[in-house]
């Protein structure tokens, strides 16, 4: 990676590009960058987004692959993804994005895990990408409802399906649409009819075999209805252009992140996109109202403007377009209809959205039963956790208490947690040799919680350190939606200045054993003092604190949770995952 010579998708050149020092190094960047770029993220890396961003980052407001997927728990789950799984020096999982085969891999497990499709897809044809695939599916769904055609039985065509199948596929899965794909290449077709079999939606999905000559004409029959017709074109003119195509490429756009697949048969086509998007407008003039919705995805953005030109002159009631944005490559999307009612204009939507990255999910650990189950109770568990916290000097504060969740936030400044046995020990020879040093007790000092602590130091056998499947499985499933929830119990607009308050007042009232706020000795005023002025300089060092966190005591079923979510501080998730720990030690009811 040469920084100067990376540009933005739109040209502009990146900003703050990290260059990795050694050459290990700089490999596994450009693979990251692949995967990154593969996912729709390539422009994050620019710190300072280019005119063109707002345009470009996008991805259809409704798909799930805003955030990209979990490689890591793809290769743990499906054997077939594994084999491509690279691990990075980082840990990062990622795939060779050069490789046909890792495509495949990828496309084949996505459609198995997002979408319960079992697809198989030979080498020489093109292998889709789920993202692009899908947010053309959902944009149809739009269309549909700006159409007034949503709710009913839809009925689409997919003009040249390809060996995959997967428009039909996704549409008939998903959305339950009743699709006729096209297909003129026989051993796509071959595919095709068999993807549709292996997962049973020959009731929803019909394969026909087509001649190159036509496009639509022939296909709907007279009377028939159809709500849309959706189309992926082949888009070189010829097998030249599609070579010179990475060779002509503008300097100032930078290469594919992803190899080519497919033959020339799913690419190439006389005259190009526009020649056979510009065949689909014809036919269209013929049909009509037939199709409610005539649209086609097109590769290159300067087949846009003949198109619509195109379409002027055919006079449609109402054309729409879009364009999605995947890593470095964008596709456009035009759509037009004959029927006067239909505003396609309705379905025109500025609110995709920009990349996100992947909040991690909460630490997650069912608290386990004790012999006297009238003790597993929400209320006791959670009394409990928030006695451990204090003893933890950690400041707690109540945010939610009812009879599903109990959640609180939490602010630790100093490692209390780790090394327990060790700090006791020190803290017990430390006490005899200065059994009246009242710094021995000043809180923050690490000591004073030990001395207190009544936990047992057994170590629980079931909550020992996170396996591999444990780790994968906490980021398996609705995680996302729990985190949310956690961290809305946690209440991170509320983090800062009354936290501090409140955390420090505690600190005021524990004047020490014995010891009252009226009346006292000069000795435990001097010692107040102390204190005081530990918390004023904590209360400085708040933005620097070691954690900061939202834990929160659930009831699902018959069990308890505990959860917590990483909010901030400089010791990171490490000290999220250390706290865990110290809590699946030794809790104990
Ligand atoms: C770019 S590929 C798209 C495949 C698939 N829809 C996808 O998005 O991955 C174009 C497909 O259209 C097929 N095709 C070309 N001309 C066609 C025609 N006149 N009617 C139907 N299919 C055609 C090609 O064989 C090829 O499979």
């Amino acid at each position: 990676m040469v920084q100067g010579r990376e540009l933005c998708a739109s040209g502009e050149p990146r900003e703050n590009l990290s260059v990795l020092p050694n050459e290990i190094a700089t490999c596994q960047q450009q693979v990251r960058e692949q995967a990154w770029a593969f996912w729709n993220l390539n422009v994050i890396r620019a710190e300072r987004p280019c005119s063109q961003h707002s345009l470009c980052i996008r991805c259809h407001p409704r798909i799930m692959y805003c955030t990209p997927p979990n490689f890591k728990e793809m290769a743990i789950r499906y054997p077939k993804f594994r084999k491509f799984a690279i691990q990075e020096l980082s840990g990062r999982m990622t795939i060779d994005f050069k490789n046909p085969a890792a495509l495949q891999a990828l496309t084949i497990t996505l459609l198995e895990k997002d979408f319960g499709l079992n697809v198989e897809i030979p080498l020489d044809r093109l292998v889709p990408t789920v993202p692009s695939r899908f947010n053309y599916v959902l944009w149809i769904e739009d269309l549909l409802q700006a159409a007034g055609s949503a709710g009913i039985e839809v009925r689409g065509i997919d003009i040249g399906a390809g060996a995959s199948c997967i428009y039909s596929l996704l549409a008939a899965k998903t959305k339950g649409w009743h699709m006729l794909a096209t297909e003129v290449d026989s051993d796509s077709y071959k595919y095709a009819v068999e993807n549709v079999h292996r997962n049973n939606l020959q009731h929803l999905v019909q394969v026909k075999q087509t001649d190159t000559g036509v496009v639509l004409q022939g296909i709907v029959s007279e009377g028939q209805q159809y709500d849309f017709c959706m189309c992926n074109p082949p888009f070189f003119s010829s097998e030249e252009e599609l070579d010179s195509e990475s060779k002509s490429r503008s300097p100032a756009r930078p290469p594919p992140h992803s190899c080519r697949t497919g033959s020339p048969s799913d690419v190439v086509v006389s005259g190009g996109e526009v020649a056979f998007i510009s065949r689909i407008i014809e036919e269209s003039k013929e049909l009509g109202t037939m199709i409610r919705i005539y649209s086609s995805l097109l590769g290159h953005k300067s087949s846009m403007d003949p198109v619509k030109s195109l379409l002027q002159k055919a006079g449609v009631s109402s054309m729409v377009d879009t364009a999605f944005c995947q890593g470095r490559t964008t596709r456009w999307y035009i759509a037009w209809t004959f029927v006067a009612s239909c505003n396609l204009q309705q379905a025109q939507h500025h609110d995709a959205q920009p990349y996100k990255k992947k909040d991690k999910p909460p630490l997650r650990w069912v608290v386990p039963q004790p012999s006297d189950s009238a003790l597993y109770t929400l209320t006791t568990v959670g009394i409990r956790v928030k006695e451990m916290l204090q003893q933890l000097q950690m400041s707690v504060r109540g945010l939610r208490s009812n009879d599903k969740v109990q959640s609180f936030q939490v602010t630790a400044f100093n490692n209390t947690w780790s090394n327990q046995r060790k700090k006791r020990r020190a803290a017990v020879h430390s006490d005899s040799l200065n059994k009246d040093d009242p710094a021995s007790t000043i809180p923050g000092s690490g000591q004073q919680s030990f001395k207190h602590s009544t936990a047992a130091e057994v170590p629980n056998t079931r909550c020992d350190a996170r396996s591999a499947s444990e780790n994968a499985s906490s980021n398996i499933g609705h995680e996302g939606e729990a985190y949310s929830e956690c961290a809305a119990a946690v209440g991170f607009s509320e983090m800062n200045g009354p936290a501090v308050a409140q955390e420090m007042d505690p600190v005021h009232k524990d004047t020490g054993p014995g010891g009252t706020t009226g009346g006292q000795s000069v000795s435990h005023k001097r010692k107040l003092e102390d204190i005081i002025s530990l918390s004023k300089k904590l209360k400085t060092d708040m933005q620097g604190c070691l954690l900061r966190a939202g834990v929160m005591v659930s009831k699902s079923g018959d069990d308890i949770h505990l959860e917590m979510t990483f909010v901030e501080g400089t010791g990171g998730r490490e000290s999220l995952h250390q706290v865990m720990q110290y809590f699946k030690n030794r809790l104990k009811l």
